[in-house]
């Protein structure tokens, strides 16, 4: 049965890669719509492996998972690209396409998803606009700052209105300036619907997000010990 408001399932669920011992162990957690989490641990904890899992980049080695109401296990390959056309991902090393300007990197995934190019126009320079790079419009990645290719892969993972975005360590090479900048736009996304998970080293930024809901990472495990995640708090008015 599906909970309500629940958008993710995580029953059980372990990963190994190869042969190797397990690097995820026993995550059971459901993620509701519209809350935001920060997914916080040490280096090698298994933040970016938990977050493939999520985006579907990665099957888990045991356990079951449910997303939008579909088993993500059993699921076939052609029904794949929908189910992850809902998830929006920031990559922490951006992977932007390097001879493609900001706006043809941003339209891509309208593009991919077969949008004419009179229903793109008007969207991409919208949502350069709200990260503040319109005049970046025409720029290669490799002639922008960090913080301005970050925003781009923000702008390129919310194209296409998904209902979760999941961004790996967004703010790990910015300024603290421009890291609270990125956090109130996924604070604004969040605000407008959309489920937000943030990797996070900085344990600062937590802080900055009244409402967050907490997913600590030890050594591959999750700590959950108030069971907020199976059974979050009302958010505040
Ligand atoms: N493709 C892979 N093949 C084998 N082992 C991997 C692979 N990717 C990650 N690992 C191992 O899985 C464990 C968790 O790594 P992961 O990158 O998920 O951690 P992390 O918490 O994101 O770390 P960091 O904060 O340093 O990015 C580590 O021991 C890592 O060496």
């Amino acid at each position: 049965m599906t909970a309500e408001g629940e958008i993710i399932h995580f029953d059980n669920v372990g990963l190994r890669y190869g042969t190797e011992r397990e690097v995820l162990s026993d995550l059971t957690f459901t993620l509701y719509a519209g809350r935001f989490y920060f997914l916080t641990g040490a280096s090698g904890a298994g933040k970016t492996s938990l977050l493939k899992l999520l985006y579907l980049a990665q099957r888990p080695s045991r356990g079951a998972v449910r997303m939008f109401g579909n088993d993500a296990i059993t699921l076939s390959r052609a029904s794949l690209p929908a189910l992850r056309r809902r998830i929006g991902v920031v990559f922490q090393d951006f992977r932007l396409v390097p001879h493609l300007s900001a706006f043809d990197n941003v339209a891509l995934p309208l593009r991919v998803a077969g949008h004419g190019e009179k229903d793109i126009a008007g969207p991409v320079r919208d949502i350069l606009e709200w990260v503040g790079l319109s005049e970046r419009i025409d720029a290669v990645p490799a002639t922008l700052s960090g913080g301005e290719q970050q925003r781009i892969a923000i702008a390129r993972a919310v194209i296409g209105r998904p209902a979760v975005l999941v961004a790996d360590e967004p703010t790990g090479n910015v300024d603290p300036e421009m890291a609270l900048k990125l956090l109130r736009l996924f604070e604004m996304l969040n605000r407008q619907g959309t489920t937000v998970v943030v990797a996070t080293h900085d344990l600062d930024l937590l802080r900055k997000v009244p409402d967050s809901l907490i997913m600590r990472l030890e050594r591959g495990r999750l700590a959950d010990p108030t069971g907020a995640l199976r059974h979050p708090p009302a958010r505040r008015t």
